[in-house]
Formats: C-alpha cells, structure tokens, sequence
C-alpha cells in the first residue's frame, strides 16, 4: 500500500521473527533427510500455454527455506499488493508515478489475450508489420546499399537499453542467425568501440541502426554522427544515407533533424521502459539476424510467461515464487549479491543483461510515496556463463564468508552436439555438480578420512566445504526463441514482484541523472585550467592533471 514501508507489514515482522528464532536450523541437509518429499514440494514445471514444447523446470528445493517460511513470504507479497499492481500494470494504469507514465512491455508481446487501453498501444501491430516488412527485404537482399549491393553487416549503435537486450539476445539465439548477416554493437563514448567496430567494414553493406529510445543520449548521438561521418567520407552523397540509417526512437522530430527519413524510423512509447525494450523496434536488431518469425516467438514466448504470471495463484506462479526466496536472502539473511549462472556458452551475456534489467529498477532508497526505507532493496545480479565462472570465482562462493545466493541455468540438450554430445554431457555434470556441493558442502570427518592420517589440522580444516549455501536451478529442453522469451519474462515479473514489496517504484531511473550532468559542465572546463571552477580539490586536482597531458 502506498506511504508504507515493507517493514511495516504484519507478515515482515513475523518473518523477522522466524529468521531470528529458526534460521540456525535451517540447515539443506537436514531439510533434505527430513522430507523426502522435498524435491516434488519445491520444483515446478512450467509449461507454455501456446507452445508445450516451451518448457522449463525450476528446482528451488536447494533454499534455506521451509513450507511455513514460504507461505510467510507468499503473505508478505500478497500483503503488498502485488496480485493489485499487477493487475494495474497489466491495464494500463501509470504505475511508472514519478514520470506519470504506464509501464506496457507486456502490451508489445500480447497477441490478443489481455485488453489494454493506453495511447499507441493500437500502434504495436504496424510497427511489427513494418519490421517484418524491413527484416525480410533485408534479409532477402531486395534492400540494398547506395552501390546495389546487398547488407552484410548491421551496427546497431545504442546504450544500457537500447544495447544490452539486443546484445544478449543475438548471442543467445545465434543458432538462429543469418549467418551473412553479421550483427555488430557500439555503445560506449570511447572513441575505441565505434573504431574497432568500423575497422573492417564496408560502407557498401553495411546498415547503421540508431537505437535511442530519447534520441538524446549523449553517446549514441555522437557514435551516430561518427558513424554517418565514416559513411559519408565513401558514399559522399547525402541521399545515400536514407540506405544506411534507420532509426528506433520515439522522438520523431530528432530523428528527422538528424537526417533519418521518417519512413526509415521504427517508433515505440514513452510506456516502454529502456530495460524493457527489446520487445519493442528496439529489437529490430534481432528481428534482422534470426528472422522475424523466430522474433514473434521470442515475443509469444513472453506472452506466455505473462499469462502465467497474471493468471496463477501466487502459490504456483514461478516469477512470485523466484522474488519470496529472493526476499527471504536479501532482507533478513542481509545477502548483499545475487549470482545468474547459465551453463549455456549462448547466454554468456545473460548476467550483464538483467544487471541493468534489476539494478536500475529495484536499486533505490526512496519509496514511491517519499520515505527512506529502513531496509535493503535490490540485489547486486552479476555472474558469468558456466563452466568459465567456475576456475575464477567460485572458490568465494563455496569457501568465502558471503552468502551468494544463485540461480544455475541450463538446456538439456544443446544446438552444438559434438562428439555425440561428449562436450554438453561434462557441462551439464558440471551444472548438477555445483549446486549440490554448494548445498552439502564436505565436513571435516569426510575430509580427514580422505587425506589420511598424516595431514595437519590447517590442511584438514582448508578442505571443508560448510554447505548450505543455496540456489535455484532451472532445467530447459533446448534454448529456442519461445523459451529465452519465456525465461527473459520470468525475470522481469520477479524484479517486479520485489519492487512492489518494497514499495519502491522499478520504472524510472533518477540515480543515472546527476553523473550526466557534472559531465556536461566539466566538458566545457576541460579545455584550459583557468576554467575548472566549482568542484572539489580532488576533482579539480584530477583534471588539471589531465590536462598536462590533453591534446586534440
Ligand atoms: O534509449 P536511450 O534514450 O538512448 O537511453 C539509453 C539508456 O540511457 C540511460 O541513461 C538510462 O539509464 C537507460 O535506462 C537507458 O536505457
């Protein structure tokens, strides 16, 4: 409810009791022995209502947690409102409050199931009619570049939002991929991204692609306009640059005046957040490299887990049940760090992906009605794809003083089979394996009898693994567009369902506000040090050092 602090709610005192009285023996070991029920109590399968072959396990029976316990959490949610905001979220209503804006991702992937009415909503259909149509002349070779040659290289240039969903969806669904069609991302300020990029390109084949939501961003403007500058130094002819430049954007009018023909800009809404744009022209990108009829299922795939989240009891629905246990490490164990482990080489950029897609929503102070929470809000998400993580730093996760609470992903069968699968069977030995020794962990009598009588106690006490640290899995048959749609939107819904309990609001992004504009005032001082006024010693110190060194 608004103007209430989580910590305020019946069901979170009761939980801080049950921390406080029972967390000592809540102990995976000895919940496995006592229940041998425990596995069937605490997985569930997910199947998706328009695609059964789109299908995943989640085993979160490795969790420091009790029926009880669970139900608890389950009050805490519903407590919280969560089934009412949802319910908001879904019709429309503007639960974005700071920018009085509705928050519709799910209306860029509703294939006729929900009714939502809120201005451009009546407009998703035409632009996915307008990125089939673009995708396919593309891939087709009917569009071609100012010389008549077909597009062999995309550069979708973007930041946070506009770079990181198409980024992690391309590597994930390359399977998928035209392979001539070579996608490339620049999306840092650096000089060195947009260079290295171009490096080996041809301006002949290669198709610009200016993602920006706002069309202000500082960095993707002035990669655009480096890029056109690249481009124009071959073609030489303005007109050319109508074949080489599209846009995504909402801003029409700065679209147009950076020279993008309006016929070549893919529009979305204000109600679309930058995190959760990948749905929308944002993934054309996408649409381009795995064709569009894989992109409407990445899209049905969504849709699906979006039934499921709407329409299933808390009890049952799986974006519910991730954000309880999520609750239960972050704000009474004091977990600072939450870890996203696919052993699933495709989805390396999984991890990167929802550290924008949760910190930017759920990493925030200040309540929706304006009070300072008493209590921790989101997780820091970080990880790294299976088995890499392993030989770097999993030794703090089964050995450190941390609790890194983590969820292990993994297909069971994989789109590379090589040598009679031989390389997916040790990958997947290895997503079993981890979960189960961060679980039970070894103790020092298994320890002492495996290295034998003459070890000393510092050696012997180095090999013990205590156990009980815990985590989720989840279990996929292949990853195909449907299920990466499904899994991306199984996220977004826990990151929502958290941000409702603290009563935060997930959608807006002011902390990334004021960096942007102590950078615009230093780039003006940075000329000569007569003009570094206002700041700090040490600020001011630092720029006078660069400037000994600056050139043009
Ligand atoms: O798409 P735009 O308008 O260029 O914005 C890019 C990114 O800009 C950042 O400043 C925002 O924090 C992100 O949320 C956003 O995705």
């Amino acid at each position: 409810m608004p103007g209430t602090l989580a910590s305020d709610y019946p069901s979170w005192k009761r939980l801080q009791q049950i921390y406080d009285n029972e967390h000592k023996n809540l102990v995976l070991k000895d919940l496995f022995a006592a229940d041998p029920d425990r596995f069937s109590k605490f997985s569930k399968e997910y199947v998706a209502s328009s695609k059964p072959e789109n299908t995943f396990l989640l085993d979160y029976s490795k969790n420091l947690i009790t029926e009880p316990i669970l139900a608890e959490l389950l009050s805490l949610i519903r407590e919280a409102g969560l089934e009412q905001v949802r319910d908001q979220m879904f019709s429309g209503e503007h639960i974005n409050t700071s920018e009085d804006r509705a928050v519709l991702h799910v209306a860029l992937r509703n294939f006729g199931d929900f009714s939502i009415s809120e201005k451009g909503v009546d407009e998703v259909a035409p632009v996915l009619k307008h990125i089939q149509e673009f995708t396919d002349a593309v891939r087709s070779g009917a569009w071609t570049g100012y010389t008549g040659k077909p597009i062999s290289a995309i550069v979708n240039i973007g930041i946070g939002g506009s770079d990181l969903g198409p980024v992690m969806v391309t590597e994930a669904l390359k399977p998928y991929a035209k392979r001539d069609l070579t996608p490339y991302f620049v999306s840092n300020i650096d000089g060195t991204h947009i260079t290295e990029t171009l490096r080996d390109l041809n301006p002949e084949t290669t198709l610009f692609i200016i993602a920006s939501k706002t069309f202000t961003t500082q960095e993707t403007i002035t990669n655009a306009e480096s890029a056109r500058e690249w481009f124009l130094a071959a073609a030489k002819d303005k007109a050319h640059v109508a074949k080489h430049f599209v846009a995504l954007s909402t801003n029409e009018k700065a679209v147009t005046s950076f020279g993008i023909a309006k016929e070549n800009m893919f529009g979305f809404w204000d109600w679309v957040g930058g995190r959760y744009s990948l749905w929308s022209a944002i993934g054309l990108s996408i649409a381009l490299v795995i064709g569009f009829d894989n992109f409407q299922d990445l899209l049905k795939g969504a849709h699906d887990m979006d039934k499921h989240f709407r329409e299933t009891p808390l009890e049952e629905n799986l974006p519910v049940l991730l954000a309880a246990v999520g609750l239960w490490y972050n704000d009474f164990y004091g977990a600072q760090t939450h870890a996203l482990l696919p052993y699933d080489q495709y989805l390396h950029k999984f991890a990167d992906y929802f550290q924008q897609g949760d910190m930017e929503s759920n990493g925030k102070f200040v309540t929706k009605a304006g009070q300072r929470v008493d209590y921790q809000t989101g997780p820091i998400i970080w990880g790294a794809a299976g088995t890499n993580g392993q030989h770097s730093f999993y030794q703090l996760l089964h050995q450190g003083t941390k609790l890194v609470p983590a969820d292990f992903l993994a297909p069971a069968t994989t789109h590379n089979p090589i040598r009679g699968s031989l390389h997916h069977r040790i990958l997947l030995s290895n997503f079993f394996a981890q979960p189960e020794a961060l679980a039970f962990g070894k103790t020092e009598e298994q320890v002492r009898k495996e290295v034998g009588a003459n070890a000393t106690e510092a050696l012997i006490k180095s090999k013990v693994f205590e156990g009980n640290r815990p985590s989720n899995s989840i279990i996929f048959p292949l990853l195909t567009p449907s299920t990466l749609g499904s899994l991306i939107a199984l996220y977004e819904h826990k990151i929502f369902t958290q941000g409702v309990v603290w009563g935060i609001n997930s959608f807006d992004q002011m902390g990334v506000e004021l960096g942007k504009i102590l950078a615009k005032n230093i780039l003006a001082q940075l000329n000569a040090p007569a003009d570094v006024t206002g700041h700090d010693s040490s600020t001011t110190g630092l720029i006078h050092y660069y400037q000994k060194y600056r050139k043009e």
